[in-house]
């Protein structure tokens, strides 16, 4: 019998690798799709290459005369470049990219004079027929107009033949409807308060700006199959499935050998992402069969995150020429590691130094410890609003198993810098004496090691952990957009640089030098933030009963774990700092909450399509087989026949067991589906599909997987576990 399934694995079996075109060394093709420095110096008078450079550098304002040289240098550039179109590139908060292309051509009115132009104001902004995007509630259809404005932070770069410039999205008000713009806003607001808290150690620092390094994990399934699975195409993941006998448990694949065909498009991936100026170093096998990571050098945080965003919509046209269906979904498949996007994240200084790499004096170690600490105390106050910035209906399914973090946030710092905290901790009240300062310096300071043990291989549980120069958010998923933890992570230490700062000064007031004034607001801050520190095992039972007695949250959904975004504690940072006003939080969290529902009315119509259509249909033709076989055995040996027909018998009843067990869950599960529909209130719709709707899809799962084991291979039609993972 022939299906899609063995057609598709027909299909991916003869798949042979893509041969790659060798482009040359990396360091020279890197960034030669990039409207980049050397670029902008070959294609832009001088005025309008200054005037680029200063809004990139301090944020200044680029006029429209000005802009338009740049347009004219741009289209240049890309045109050289055999580019026919251009589109202002954003990030709606739909959790993908958007572009609209525009052809360069343009004729007069009576067709005559056909010539390529591109001004200065179609560069600075546009107003995209945007009514479809999700905006919360701050437009109104009849009020539809969007406006995309030029980000020249972030350079223009060419992919195929359009020039993309990446752009804000706001509405008519001005309320942005993106995810750049309060990520904008948030390193604003950080470079300005980290600044002020860096001169008190060095008087030359003028900038501090956060970077980010990402790490992509994902799964590559040869397409044929990917195709084979409705779940997989409308959902990302994989609803059913039996799990195959071998996974991940022989620990062969991580850092194993690449596979050819995967190495081939590894290779064909890092090319364009050369050409696209996104520096990816890393690449190699995760845990699980079929899954892979990869992870670029870090940059300025605004433009990783763009690079990530960019790269996700690359790694899938890429795909394309592979044959492969990249799933960034953080669980496709049960019973093996999900994927995560791990953001590491720091502070860097225009003076060249990482503010949270330890130094070679005591001086710059108080500095890296001002830092460290008040992340540390940043995050305890503001815990579940960074598990918030990190809920998705697909993140749900990662977090808590296989060395993804679990839902309660807490921070790992690693044994030596605990050590260094109860020390600090111990530190006289008021002025210090010079035997205990010369003692701080020597002895507690001026101790902290320069490169402190590499943290990173023993935190595998922790949500937020400390790795020797930066910090590492491992909570955030696989199909996060970096931006919406990214804002949040810059915003509330932000808040704390702010605090922090105040409360020395005021020591400083009242006499206090200032080092003593440092060592005194650091030593409360370590008394106060112990609840948020935890070293151990971050899946056990006791961590959850001990993160309760301190008052740490555990939102193990989306639903719960989103509502601290709307609490008056986060509306008052979001708009203290200018980052976000309380509509764009607001908004922000219906969007949230809608998407999250829809997430999960989907996945319940995928899952009834292919239980009815497809996996019942299945089990009635393999029963009209055994009831053949066992009618054949009644012909032959009349009563006596239940001797060699029992089997078959008992498998005949089981499968009309599970099938009736089936049908009734899917009745369950639809009139539970119906009860949600009608309820008004988003948050409760969110909630009825997740305590009421959603508990259902394991329980149908379970059957169908049953009957998986029970029916002929040769009429099974969805494809199954094994073939999906080690089919490469
Ligand atoms: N080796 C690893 O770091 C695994 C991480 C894991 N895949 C996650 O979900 O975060």
């Amino acid at each position: 019998m022939t299906s899609f399934r063995f057609e598709a694995l027909k299909a991916a079996s003869n798949r042979k690798p893509v041969a790659v075109p060798e482009l040359g060394k990396k360091s020279e093709i890197f960034g030669s799709n990039v409207f980049n420095d050397k670029a902008m110096r070959q294609h832009l008078t001088s005025e309008a290459y200054k005037a680029v450079r200063s809004a990139m550098d301090y944020g200044t304002k680029i006029d429209r005369k000005m802009a338009d040289f740049v347009a004219l240098g741009m289209k240049e550039w890309a045109m050289s470049k055999g580019v026919t179109h251009y589109t202002h590139w954003f990030q709606p908060l739909t959790g993908t990219t958007a572009e609209k292309h525009d052809a360069f051509f343009e004729t007069s009115f009576d067709g005559a004079d056909p010539v390529e132009k591109f001004s200065g104001s179609l560069l600075v902004q546009q107003e995209p027929d945007a009514s479809s995007f999700p905006n919360g509630g701050i437009r109104n259809t009849f009020e539809a107009r969007g406006y995309t404005a030029w980000d020249p932070t972030s350079p223009a770069f060419i992919f195929g033949t359009t020039l993309c410039i990446p752009t804000v999205f706001v509405s008519y008000t001005g309320e942005a409807l993106d995810n750049k713009t309060p990520l904008l806003r948030a390193l604003l607001s950080i470079d300005e308060a980290a600044t002020e808290v860096a001169k008190f150690f060095d008087k030359n620092v003028k900038k501090v700006t956060p970077t980010l390094g990402w790490e992509q994990e994902y799964f590559l399934i040869d397409d044929a199959l990917a195709a084979s699975r409705p779940d997989i195409l409308q959902t990302g993941r994989t609803l059913l499935g039996h799990v195959s006998a071998k996974g991940q448990q022989l620990e062969d694949h991580y850092f194993g050998s690449i596979p050819t065909r995967v190495l081939n498009y590894m290779r064909d991936l890092e090319n364009e992402c050369m050409l696209l100026g996104i520096p990816v170093k890393t690449r190699h096998n995760e845990v699980a069969p079929n899954q892979f990571e990869l992870a670029p050098i870090f940059e300025e945080t605004n433009l990783a995150v763009d690079h990530n965003s960019l790269l996700m919509d690359v790694m899938q046209k890429v795909g394309e020429r592979h044959h492969f269906k990249v799933l960034f979904h953080e669980k496709p498949f049960k019973g093996v590691n999900g994927s995560g996007k791990h953001n590491n994240w720091s502070l860097a200084t225009d003076t060249g130094v990482n503010l949270l790499a330890p130094g070679k004096t005591p001086n710059s170690n108080l500095q890296f410890l001002t830092f460290f600490i008040n992340t540390i105390k940043a995050v305890s106050i503001y815990e579940e609003l960074l598990r918030a910035s990190i809920a998705s209906a697909s993140n749900d399914h990662r977090l808590g198993a296989n060395e993804a973090p679990p839902a309660i946030i807490s921070i790992f710092i690693g044994q030596q810098l605990t050590k260094v905290l109860e020390e600090l901790e111990g530190v006289s009240t008021g002025k210090l004496s010079p035997e205990e300062k010369t003692d701080l310096k020597l002895n507690v300071v001026g101790k902290i090691p320069d490169v402190l043990l590499d943290n990173t291989d023993r935190n595998r549980t922790s949500p937020f952990a400390f790795t020797g120069n930066k910090f590492e958010f491992r909570a955030v998923g696989s199909t996060a957009n970096c931006a919406n933890a990214m804002t949040t992570l810059n915003a509330i230490v932000a808040k704390q640089l702010i605090d922090f700062k105040k409360e020395v000064d005021a020591l400083v007031e009242t006499g206090l030098k200032k080092d003593e004034a440092i060592f005194n607001v650091l030593r409360e801050y370590i008394k106060e933030t112990k609840n948020i520190l935890f070293e151990g095992d971050g899946y056990s039972k006791e961590w959850e009963e001990e993160a309760a007695r301190r008052g740490l949250s555990n939102h193990k959904t989306t639903p719960s774990a989103l509502k601290a975004k709307v609490s008056q504690k986060s509306l008052d940072l979001f708009s203290e700092l200018n980052v976000m006003n309380n509509t764009e939080v607001e908004a922000r969290y219906e969007i949230e909450l809608e998407d999250y529902i829809k997430k999960i009315q989907i996945e319940g119509r995928v899952l009834g399509d292919i239980v009815r259509n497809h996996i019942i249909p299945t089990a009635f033709k393999y029963q009209n087989i055994l009831i053949k076989n066992i009618k054949g055995f009644k012909d032959i040996f009349g009563d006596g026949y239940e001797e060699y027909a029992g089997e078959q018998l008992i498998i005949l009843k089981k499968i009309s067991m599970h099938v009736n067990e089936l049908n009734a869950k899917l009745h369950l599960m639809m009139d539970a589906r119906k009860e949600a529909n009608v309820v008004e209130s988003l948050e409760e719709k969110a909630h009825a599909y997740c305590d009421k709707v959603k508990p259902y899809y394991d329980e149908i799962r379970y059957h169908a997987d049953k009957l998986e084991l029970m029916v002929d291979n040769e009429y099974w039609v969805l494809t199954k576990y094994r073939e999906l993972l080690f089919t490469r």
